[in-house]
């Protein structure tokens, strides 16, 4: 990223084109007045239909001049943008959905903090790495057992890599989580 001191691919950016973060939203049925997440945020391909739908947003954007313009971009939106990163983020302590398009090298990490004890999540809609999501719904991953009694996982919506630009090298699927 120029100016970041950090490469671009350092940084996983990956926009999703809008019709397609519109149907990401579409397929979570998301209800208004929820709490979401959106978890790198990048520029609010996912944020801006999520206010469409009623939520109620915490957009968490660790790159500096991401949060600067997802916060004026959002500034009259119902969006709490937060500067900080995934791994390492504080989940609220009231009910929240989390519907997110993350960079792929801290999904691991971020679902492991989601999928804690204790956390508040009632469900998920996280497009990442296909083949993380087959891992998942066959509850190949270490900890499966334990989160596995208390969601449901499934593979929904799968995203050509066109739905991104630029594209990944890698196939994408929506990782849905329910609570069981
Ligand atoms: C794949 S892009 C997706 C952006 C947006 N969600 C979209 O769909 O257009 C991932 C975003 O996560 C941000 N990011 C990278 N590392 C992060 C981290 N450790 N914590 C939070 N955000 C991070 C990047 O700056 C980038 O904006």
């Amino acid at each position: 990223m120029p100016g970041s001191g950090q490469a671009r691919g350092a940084w996983g950016w990956h926009p999703l084109d809008s019709q397609w973060a519109q149907r990401v939203v579409d397929a979570a049925g998301v209800r208004p007045g929820e709490l979401v997440l959106d978890v790198g945020a990048g520029l609010g391909a996912l944020t801006a239909p999520l206010v469409r739908a009623g939520a109620r947003v915490i957009a968490v954007e660790l790159h500096p001049g991401r949060a600067d313009r997802l916060q004026q971009r959002f500034a009259d939106a119902p969006v709490t943008v937060v500067r900080a990163d995934a791994r390492e983020l504080r989940l609220p302590t009231r009910p929240f959905r989390v519907v997110s398009s993350p960079p792929y090298n801290v999904s691991a990490a971020l679902l492991k903090l989601l999928l804690a004890r204790g956390s508040r999540m009632v469900s998920a809609d996280l497009v990442l790495q296909r083949q993380l999501v087959n891992r998942y719904v066959r509850g190949d991953v270490h900890g499966a057992n334990r989160w596995l009694r208390s969601y449901q996982p499934a593979v929904g919506l799968r995203l050509p890599r066109k739905a991104f630009t630029p594209p990944p090298h890698v196939d994408s699927a929506v990782l849905v989580l329910r609570r069981a």
